[in-house]
C-alpha cells in the first residue's frame, strides 16, 4: 500500500476521534495541546438522495416522503465505546470457555484466584484496588495462558464487557521491566477515544509501581523528532503506531516483548488499519507475543486474526443466547404514523409500564415521537446518532437509574447496547436491514431475553402498511413464534397483555 493512502486513512481516522477530546478527561500533559479537528463521530446523512426504503423498508422515490436513510451510519466503534462507557461490571455468562490449544498435550490451566498468577505485589495491588476479587470467565483461561513461559499466542474472542482488556492489560503489565527504559509492549485500538479508554485502565491496574510508564501513540501527541520513546507501554492507533515505528523511528520495533492487538471486529471495520496493523506487526521480532480480542469472529475477523497471530491458542466465550420465549408478542395494524402513535397512546392509557424503549427508523421520527410523547406528559429520552457518544452514553446511564421512563431511539443507533431492566419494547418500525429486509437479529437482541435475565417480557410491534406487514409475518415465521394481533381501541384487550 502506498504511504499516501495509509496517511489519509489515518488523518480520516484519527479526525473522526479529535472531536471527542473536548469531551474527555485528559490526563497526559502531552496530549493537552490536542485541538478537536471535526464531528466525525456524528453520524453522516447519506448525500445520496435517489429512492430508499420507506420507515418499515417500502421503497419510496417521492423526494416529499421521509427519507428512511437520512439515518445514522452504523459505527462500530462508538457502538464499543458507548458499551464501555456505560458499564461498570463484568457481563455474566454461563457458556463454557473454549479452548484449542497450539500444543494439545500441554496441559491446560485455569485459575480462580489472582494470586495464583503469581502477579507482582505491586499488579495484585493494582488488581485488587480496581475491585476484582476474582477473575472472570475468560480471564480464568486467558491469563494462565498468557503468563506462562515460553510466551505463547493467542486469539481470544468474547463479547464486550466480560473482562478481555483488563486480562490483556495484566499481560502487558507482568511482562514489563521497568529497569529498561524503552517500549516493551505494544498495543493497538481502532480509535483515539478507544485508546484512552484502554490507556487509563494501564494506568489505574499500574498505579502501584510508581516507574511504571505509558505513552500514547495518537494523533496530536506530537514529540520531537530524532527521540526515542523511555515509556514502557506504548496504546495507540495504527496510523501513529505505525509512523513511530517506521518513518520517525520513536519507538524501536525489534524490542517488543508483547504485541496486543484490541478490537479486531472494529479494527478491520475501519479502512486502512488492517493493513497498517499488519505492516506494523511484521516489523516486530519472532519471539514477540502476540495477543488479538475481539468481541465478534465473523470470517473476516478470523482471516484477519490468522494473519496477524501465528500458531495462536485460541479461547471463545459464546454469548448467552437470547430466547423469545418468555417474551409475549403483539403487533397492531395501523394505516399511519399518527395512528401509531394513537395506539401507543392506548396502550399507556391502559397499563402500567414501568420503563419501555420505543424503535424507531429514522432520527427525524424519534424526534418527532419523542417530542409527541412529551406533550403527553411522558418523562422521554431520546438517543439518536446526531450526539456525541459521551452524550448517548449519559442518556442510558439517566434512564438506567430510571429518571426517565421512556427511551426513544432509531434503530441503528440502538444496535448493541443493552438495557437489561427494559421489559416493555415498542418496534415503532420494524427492524429492516439496508436492503430493507426484517432484521431478525435486531429484532431477538432487542426483545429477547438471555436465561439471566429470564423474566417476562412484552414486544408490540406497529404495522403500518401491507409491506411492513409482510416484514412481521416474515420475522415470525423466522423464529417460528406467533405474534399476536392487538386492538388498540379495545381497552380491555389491551389490559389482558399484562397477565
Ligand atoms: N475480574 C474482574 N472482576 C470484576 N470486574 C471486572 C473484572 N474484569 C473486568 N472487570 C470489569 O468489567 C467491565 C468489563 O471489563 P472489560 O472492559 O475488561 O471487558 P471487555 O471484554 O474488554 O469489553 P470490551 O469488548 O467492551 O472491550 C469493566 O468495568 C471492568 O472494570
Amino acid at each position: 500500500m502506498a504511504t499516501d493512502s495509509w496517511a489519509l486513512a489515518v488523518d480520516e481516522q484519527e479526525a473522526a476521534a479529535a472531536e471527542s477530546l473536548s469531551h474527555l478527561e485528559i490526563k497526559d500533559e502531552k496530549l493537552k495541546d490536542v485541538k478537536p479537528k471535526a464531528e466525525t463521530l456524528k453520524a453522516e446523512t447519506p448525500k445520496d438522495e435517489k429512492s430508499k426504503p420507506d420507515v418499515n423498508g417500502a421503497v419510496k422515490t417521492d423526494n416529499n416522503v421521509e427519507k428512511a436513510e437520512d439515518d445514522e451510519k452504523e459505527d462500530k466503534a462508538a457502538q464499543s465505546l458507548l458499551n464501555k462507557l456505560i458499564r461498570s461490571n463484568l457481563v455474566n455468562n454461563t457458556n463454557q470457555v473454549e479452548v484449542l490449544q497450539r500444543d494439545p498435550n500441554s496441559p491446560l490451566y485455569s485459575v480462580k484466584s489472582f494470586e495464583e498468577l503469581r502477579l507482582k505485589p505491586q499488579l495484585l495491588q493494582g488488581v485488587y484496588s480496581m475491585g476484582f476479587n476474582r477473575p472472570s470467565k475468560i480471564q480464568e483461561t486467558a491469563l494462565p495462558l498468557m503468563l506462562a513461559a515460553p510466551y505463547q499466542n493467542l486469539i481470544a474472542q468474547s463479547q464486550s464487557g466480560t473482562g478481555k482488556t483488563a486480562a490483556f492489560v495484566l499481560a502487558m503489565l507482568s511482562q514489563v521491566d521497568p529497569a529498561n527504559r524503552y517500549p516493551q509492549c505494544l498495543c493497538l485500538s481502532p480509535t483515539y477515544e478507544l485508546a484512552l479508554q484502554t490507556g487509563k485502565v494501564i494506568e489505574q491496574m499500574g498505579k502501584f509501581d510508581p516507574e511504571l510508564k505509558l505513552e500514547y501513540a495518537v494523533r496530536g501527541n506530537k514529540l520531537e523528532r530524532g527521540q526515542k520513546i523511555s515509556e514502557h507501554i506504548v496504546i495507540g492507533t495504527p496510523g501513529t503506531v505505525l509512523d513511530w515505528c517506521s518513518k520517525l523511528k520513536f519507538i524501536d520495533p525489534k524490542k517488543i516483548k508483547v504485541f496486543v492487538l484490541d478490537e479486531a471486529d472494529v479494527m478491520i471495520a475501519t479502512q486502512g488499519h488492517q493493513d497498517q496493523s499488519i505492516r506494523i506487526q511484521r516489523m516486530l521480532p519472532r519471539d514477540c507475543q502476540m495477543l488479538l480480542f475481539s468481541a465478534t469472529f465473523e470470517d473476516s475477523v478470523w482471516k484477519f486474526a490468522q494473519k496477524m497471530v501465528p500458531d495462536p491458542n485460541i479461547i471463545k466465550l459464546k454469548r448467552e443466547e437470547e430466547t423469545l420465549d418468555t417474551i409475549k408478542q403483539y403487533y397492531v395494524l395501523c394505516n399511519n404514523r399518527d395512528e401509531k402513535f394513537q395506539a401507543l397512546c392506548n396502550i399507556y392509557g391502559a397499563i402500567t409500564i414501568a420503563q419501555a424503549m420505543i424503535f424507531c427508523h429514522t432520527k427525524k421520527t424519534a424526534s418527532w415521537l419523542a417530542a409527541e410523547l412529551s406533550k403527553e406528559g411522558h418523562q422521554v429520552a431520546l438517543l439518536n446518532g446526531d450526539m456525541m457518544v459521551e452524550q448517548r452514553a449519559a442518556v442510558i446511564e439517566r434512564f438506567r437509574a430510571g429518571k426517565e421512563k421512556v427511551l426513544v431511539t432509531t434503530n441503528v443507533c440502538a444496535r448493541g447496547i443493552d438495557v437489561e431492566q427494559v421489559s416493555v419494547v415498542i418496534n415503532f418500525d420494524l427492524p429492516v436491514d439496508k436492503d430493507g429486509n426484517p432484521d431478525n437479529e435486531t429484532y431477538l437482541h432487542r426483545i429477547g431475553r438471555t436465561g439471566r435475565f429470564g423474566k417476562r417480557g412484552l414486544a408490540v410491534n406497529m404495522v403500518d402498511s401491507k409491506h411492513s406487514l409482510n416484514i412481521l409475518t416474515r420475522i415470525q415465521e423466522h423464529f417460528n413464534k406467533k405474534i399476536e394481533k392487538l386492538d388498540t381501541d379495545d381497552l380491555d384487550e389491551i389490559e389482558k397483555i399484562t397477565n
